[in-house]
């Protein structure tokens, strides 16, 4: 099959959506390939269940459509499900699903895209042709998992943090959480609560905050530098979470929101996992030296058995298994090269959306911004 048009998107997440709404408000043609069989995948099937946005909601509405004025301040996973399912909607974004993107190349001589993308409904590989492709794959593509000695020998269960759901399973099993970022402490939490004696491994400082009080960060952001806002950060949590340190969890030298814009870090926003850690309800352990059997031992020396490990350490960008010919606007991890806010746009038509590090605000900067500049070139060319 042989199809033609002018933008092509590259996945039907968040970034896709609102990237495909802002052309159409434009009335220009793209089309979106999703490999899944619904939009916001990672939303619908790899995230867990107690999940709520982190950030409240006016930092994390898409282009050109609010939530709805009775929505929580911090929206629950399935209403925000129903925002991105209303948002395609409203827009008219109509995802092309079951489709892979098995690589994309830029034909110098016809100076236009070509996609090759398989339909996994019937396995057959199609083509797809543009003159401007958007790469909205996200920075989580697929979950990584480390390289830890001896985890072939582990006998109880393994998982990423992307196909946890909830601790039904685990209640009464002894469950040790990888990584400390915000789905490790808040998979830990629910493990906790579910009854699993849970452990988390630690390894460098991380910062601890509330939601209210990353809600008055980002407020802030706006009229004030980043360094006093973290000052401010920094005032408040101690206040709040006292000196964590002799609980394992150090702060890191720099602020919270300098190192989410430097290393696109983000803080912990506490669900209530550090009451927990207080209340050595959850306990933590430095990192892993190796497995053997059940039995994992740590960096300290420590040694104990595990019923279920649940890796929490990150997700890598796919983006460098199937792009050709991106003319450096991807790193060798399938990253800009660029800083935010010059990260998005390539050469040859080709754009990235969704991978600013900062979260649903800058998908939907991306978005607009995208839309704007290919509205812009197709109107040089008229
Ligand atoms: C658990 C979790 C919670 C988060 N919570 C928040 C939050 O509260 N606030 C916030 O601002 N940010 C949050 N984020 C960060 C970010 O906003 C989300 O990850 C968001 O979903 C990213 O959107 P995206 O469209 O860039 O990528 P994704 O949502 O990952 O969408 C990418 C799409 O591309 C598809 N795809 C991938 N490869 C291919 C291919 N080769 N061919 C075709 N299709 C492909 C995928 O199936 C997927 O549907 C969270 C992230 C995670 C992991
Ligand atoms: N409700 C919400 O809004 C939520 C938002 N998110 C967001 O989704 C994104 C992904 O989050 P998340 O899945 O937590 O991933 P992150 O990349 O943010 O965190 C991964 C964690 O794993 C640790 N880690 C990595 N490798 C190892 C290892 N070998 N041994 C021990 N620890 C290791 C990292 O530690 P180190 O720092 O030492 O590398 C880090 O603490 C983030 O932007 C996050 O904020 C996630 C969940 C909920
Ligand atoms: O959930 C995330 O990690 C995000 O990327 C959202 C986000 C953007 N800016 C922030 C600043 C502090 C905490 C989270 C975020």
């Amino acid at each position: 099959m042989q199809q033609e048009t002018v933008v092509l998107i590259i996945g039907a997440g968040p970034a896709g959506l609102a990237t495909s709404a802002c052309l159409n408000l434009q009335n220009i043609p793209n089309i979106v390939l999703e490999k899944e069989d619904c939009c916001a995948s990672l939303w619908k099937k790899r995230s867990y269940d107690r999940l709520k946005l982190h950030l409240a909601k006016q930092f994390c509405e898409l282009p050109h459509m609010p939530f709805p004025q009775n929505a929580p301040t911090f929206v629950p996973k399935t209403d925000f499900i129903q925002y991105l399912d209303d948002y395609a909607s409203h827009f008219n974004v109509n995802p092309i699903y079951h489709r892979t993107v098995e690589s994309a190349s830029f034909d110098e001589r016809e100076r236009k895209w070509l996609v090759f993308v398989r339909n996994t409904l019937v396995n057959v590989v199609e083509t797809y042709e543009g003159k401007f492709l958007i790469v909205a794959t996200g920075e989580n593509g697929e979950g990584y998992i480390p390289n830890v000695p001896g985890l072939d020998s582990f006998h109880g269960e393994v998982m990423h943090s992307s196909h946890y759901e909830n601790g039904k399973r685990f209640d009464d099993k002894n469950a040790l959480v990888v990584g400390c970022g915000n789905s490790g402490m808040e998979i830990a939490y629910d493990l906790s609560n579910w009854g699993a004696q849970t452990s988390i491994v630690v390894r460098n400082p991380v910062h601890v905050l509330t939601k209210r009080i990353t809600q008055l960060g980002m407020v802030l952001l706006k009229f004030i530098p980043c360094y006093v806002v973290d000052y401010i950060m920094l005032t408040l949590s101690k206040f709040v979470y006292g000196n964590l340190s002799d609980y394992g969890l150090q702060r890191p030298s720099k602020g919270p929101f300098y190192l989410k814009r430097i290393t696109g870090q983000s803080p912990v926003i506490d669900v209530g996992t550090v009451d927990k850690i207080k209340a050595q309800e959850i306990k933590i352990f430095p990192s892993i030296s190796k497995i053997n059997g059940d039995c994992i031992q740590f960096a300290n020396g420590e040694t104990k058995s595990f019923d279920a490990i649940v890796f929490a350490t990150g997700y890598r960008s796919t983006v460098r298994k199937w792009l050709r010919d991106d003319g450096g606007l991807f790193n060798e991890e399938g990253m800009p090269n660029k800083r935010v806010p010059n990260h998005w746009k390539g050469e040859n038509g080709l754009y990235c959306a969704g991978f600013s590090r900062e979260g649903l605000f800058g998908i939907s900067n991306d978005a607009k911004s995208i839309a704007q500049d290919i509205c812009m070139v197709l109107e040089q060319q008229k």
